[in-house]
């Protein structure tokens, strides 16, 4: 049996993947073969001996330790576009709603609760307060053009918006599903230079960290809208507020809310509601499990951000499967060690990704497992080698 631990609310179609008779979902588990998770702070978290594939059902893994994890030959999955959608329709529901003071109108609407017959004439007296401007022929900076920038860049565009990106990274496969009508812009200054709204979608990383700080804020036009799905920490807050409190920045929109953010004016918090609908968060958990199962049983690889994609058809009778430092020779020693055990390769298949690799390995004849724990104790014994399964 498997042991695989969720560590947030997990959509249960999601862990019905896992089948009962080869495994145990248990929330306690204290020594998990898997773990599946959102947005669950693994940053303090041991890892547990048995832990071989951690699951993040979303895009983002900033919650989780990824470098240590690839040293320990953990693999760590996320679900490419499987939450895009949500996060797109979040995206321009806000846009839409900023623009229109339909947030601050709505609030003012309640606190007329009360004044009975003279509602709809306060109602008319007041609306002048809550005049708001059309994103029609507005200009909208998207950075970061992958599975959500994407589809909100081409969403704006339907909503008559002149749209601009910024990607260095792009994926061929964005690219191909970019609208043509796209400006590209060639730096991000460009961006924050010439747009009315600026919406970020990158991941969290050392390089964009506080992406938003005072001399980005000053390249902007006044009353710029920013609107951040992304991380918070993308943010300088202080920089932030001083941008706000001159006029720079009009609307700050984030989906990650703390103590220091929402006492600014301005700013429109929303709980991290990006990811949060019964489709995404039942496309990220099937999508997730089916992963981490996969590999479980097969030591196949999809869709890891530490690992290489490596797929291999189970033709053999064992299968091996090593992680290791992305280092010459490893193959050479590693078969060098099964010839000496007499076992005979039916297939092979080595893939790297960075700083690690992964190698899969398809023995023709039984191997017994007796000597199993010998077998795979003389490939740790190979510098840079980090973890062996034999499945
Ligand atoms: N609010 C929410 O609930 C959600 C938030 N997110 C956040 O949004 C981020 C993006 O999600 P996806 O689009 O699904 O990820 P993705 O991996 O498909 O796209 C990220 C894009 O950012 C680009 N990029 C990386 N560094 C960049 C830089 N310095 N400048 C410009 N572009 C850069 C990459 O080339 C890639 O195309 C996630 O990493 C996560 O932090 C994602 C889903 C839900
Ligand atoms: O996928 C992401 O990166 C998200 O931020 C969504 O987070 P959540 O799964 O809603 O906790």
């Amino acid at each position: 049996m498997y042991a695989i631990k969720p560590l947030n609310n997990i959509a249960k179609c999601g862990l019905d993947v896992f089948n009962k008779d080869l495994y145990e979902v248990n929330d306690q588990s204290e020594n998990p073969d898997g773990i599946i998770l959102r947005s669950f702070n693994m940053h303090d978290m041991e890892f547990p001996e048995n832990l071989k594939g951690i699951a993040r059902a979303g895009a983002g893994v900033n919650n989780i330790p990824v470098q240590s994890c690839s040293e320990k030959g953990i693999v760590v999955f996320n679900t490419p576009g499987a939450n895009a959608n949500a996060v797109k329709e979040l995206v321009l529901a806000t846009i839409l709603a900023s623009s229109r003071n339909l947030i601050d109108g709505v609030s003012w609407v309640k606190t007329l609760e009360g004044e009975g017959e003279k509602v709809p004439k306060l109602v008319e007296a007041g609306k002048k307060e809550f005049v708001g401007r059309e994103i029609a022929g507005k200009t909208l900076g998207v950075i970061g053009l992958g599975a959500v920038g994407a589809l909100v860049a081409n969403s704006a565009l339907a909503l008559d918006m002149e749209v601009m990106g910024f990607d260095p990274f792009i994926s061929v496969d964005t690219a191909w599903n970019l609208s043509r009508n796209v400006q590209r812009a060639m730096t991000i200054e460009q961006i924050f230079s010439s747009c009315d709204f600026i919406t970020v979608h990158v991941p969290l990383t050392e390089q964009t960290r506080g992406m938003f700080n005072k001399e980005a804020f000053s390249l902007m036009k006044n009353n710029v809208k920013i609107l951040n799905f992304s991380r918070g920490e993308l943010a300088n807050e202080e920089d932030l507020k001083a941008a706000i409190e001159s006029g720079i920045v009009g609307k700050y929109i984030t989906d990650f809310p703390n103590e220091n953010v929402i006492n600014m004016k301005n700013v429109i918090a929303i709980p991290h509601l990006g990811a949060s609908t019964k489709e995404s968060e039942e496309n990220c958990a099937i999508m997730a499990a089916r992963q981490l199962k996969n590999y479980i049983e097969t030591g196949n690889i999809k869709n890891s951000v530490n690992f290489a994609n490596v797929e291999l058809p189970y033709v053999g009778k064992r299968r091996i499967t090593i992680a290791h430092h992305n280092v010459p020779n490893m193959v050479g020693q590693i078969t060098a060690i099964l010839a000496h055990y007499h076992l005979n390769i039916a297939d092979m298949l080595n893939r790297s990704k960075g700083e690690f690799a992964y190698t899969l390995i398809d023995i023709d004849n039984e191997v017994e497992d007796a000597i199993v724990p010998e077998l795979k104790e003389k490939i740790k014994t190979v510098s840079g080698v980090v973890r062996v399964r034999v499945i």
